[in-house]
C-alpha cells in the first residue's frame, strides 16, 4: 500500500473478464487525466508457450502432475510482489508482455506464445494498474495482496466463466472446445488453491450471474449477454459506501446483503464508473499531494 505510488489490481481467472473490465478503467483514467502504467499478469509466467509445452511433456512422461498457468510453478509470484513493492516505494519497475495471439503479435512485434523484452515502467505515473490472474495472491512465500491499494475481483459464476473462456480461446486464440476443456480440467487444483482464495482478499468482487440456462457450459452457443444477467457487487468493507446514492442512480438495483448490491447486467459499466471514479480519484489526489504536485482538478463525479 502506498500513498505516493498507489496500485490498483483487477484479478480474475482465465476468461473471467479482467481484460474487458480494464476498458472501463482506461475510460476513467482518460476522463480524469490520470497517467497509469498497465501491467498484465501473464507477463510473470515463468515459461513461454514452447517451454511450457516442454515442461508439460517432461512432467507427463515422468508421471507427475504438470504445472499450470494458475500456480507458482509456472508463475513468478516473487517477482510480481517485488514489482509491486518497488513501485510502491518509488514509482519504478520493469515489465514485459506475454503475446497470446496474432493481434498481440502485430501490436508487440513478437511471435504468439513469446514474451516481449523487459522494459522500464513509464516514469511519473499516478498509479500502477494490474490486470491478470494473481493480483491478490497470498501464500506462505508471498503476499501480493498487501501491496495493493484497491483490489477488485472479477468472478462470474463458474459456468459463465467457462463459457466466456471457451468462446474467447476459440475465437481469439484458435483453441478447440476440447483443448479448452482439457486446460480447465488440468488447472483445477491450482484454481482451487491459488485463484479462488484471492477473492477473500479483494476489496470489491463483481460476480456476474446469468439469468438464462448455462447448465452445460461446454455446449453453449454464445456468451450470455449483459441483459441476460445480474451482477452481485460485494464490498469487503461497506463502511463509507454510499449505497442509497448507488441505489438511486442504478435503476433496478437492490441490496441483497448489508455489503452487497445487485445490479442489472446492463448497468455493470455504470456501476463500475460510479463506484470506482471517486475511489481512484482519492488515491490519485493523495498520491499527487504526497509527491508535491499542485493544480488538482476536482473529480467529474462527486
Ligand atoms: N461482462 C461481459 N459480458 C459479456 N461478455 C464478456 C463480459 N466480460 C467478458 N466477456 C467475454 O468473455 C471473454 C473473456 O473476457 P476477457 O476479458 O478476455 O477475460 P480475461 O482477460 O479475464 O481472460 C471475452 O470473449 C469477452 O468478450
Ligand atoms: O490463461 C492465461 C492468461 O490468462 P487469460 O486467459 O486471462 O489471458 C495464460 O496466459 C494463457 O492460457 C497462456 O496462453 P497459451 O497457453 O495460449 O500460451
Amino acid at each position: 500500500m502506498s500513498r505516493k505510488h498507489p496500485i490498483v489490481a483487477i484479478t480474475g481467472s482465465s476468461g473471467a473478464g479482467t481484460s474487458t473490465v480494464t476498458e472501463t478503467f482506461e475510460q476513467i483514467f482518460r476522463r480524469e487525466s490520470i497517467t497509469s502504467t498497465i501491467v498484465h499478469g501473464d507477463s510473470f509466467h515463468r515459461f513461454d508457450r514452447f517451454e511450457m509445452k516442454r515442461v508439460f511433456n517432461e512432467a507427463t512422461a515422468a508421471g507427475i502432475a504438470p504445472p499450470s498457468h494458475f500456480g507458482p510453478e509456472a508463475n513468478d509470484f516473487t517477482s510480481l510482489e517485488k514489482l509491486f513493492e518497488q513501485y510502491g516505494k518509488d514509482g519504478t519497475g520493469r515489465i514485459r508482455n506475454y503475446v497470446h495471439d496474432e493481434d498481440e503479435a502485430f501490436e508487440f512485434g513478437c511471435d504468439p506464445g513469446t514474451f516481449t523484452p523487459w522494459e522500464d515502467l513509464e516514469a511519473q505515473t499516478d498509479l500502477l494498474y494490474y490486470e491478470g490472474l494473481h493480483g491478490a495472491v497470498k501464500t506462505d512465500d508471498v503476499d501480493i495482496a498487501k501491496h495493493v491499494d484497491l483490489c477488485i475481483g472479477v468472478v462470474p459464476i463458474i459456468n459463465l466463466e467457462w463459457i466466456q473462456k471457451i468462446h474467447r480461446d476459440h475465437s481469439k486464440r484458435g483453441y478447440s472446445t476440447e483443448d479448452v476443456t482439457d486446460t480447465i480440467l488440468r488447472r483445477m487444483p491450482d484454481y482451487v488453491h491459488y485463484i479462488c482464495p484471492q477473492f477473500t482478499n479483494t476489496d470489491i468482487n463483481f460476480q456476474r450471474v446469468p439469468l438464462v440456462d448455462t447448465s452445460n457450459p461446454f455446449d453453449a452457443r454464445w456468451i450470455p449477454t449483459l441483459d441476460e444477467s445480474m451482477v452481485v457487487i460485494r464490498f469487503a468493507n461497506p463502511r463509507g459506501i454510499d449505497f442509497p446514492y448507488l441505489l438511486s442512480m442504478i435503476e433496478g438495483s437492490f441490496m441483497s446483503r448489508a455489503n452487497a448490491i445487485v445490479v442489472p447486467g446492463g448497468k455493470m459499466e455504470l456501476s463500475m464508473q460510479l463506484i470506482f471514479t471517486p475511489m481512484i480519484w482519492r488515491l490519485v489526489e493523495n498520491s499527487r499531494k504526497a509527491r508535491g504536485l499542485t493544480g488538482l482538478r476536482s473529480p467529474s463525479i462527486a
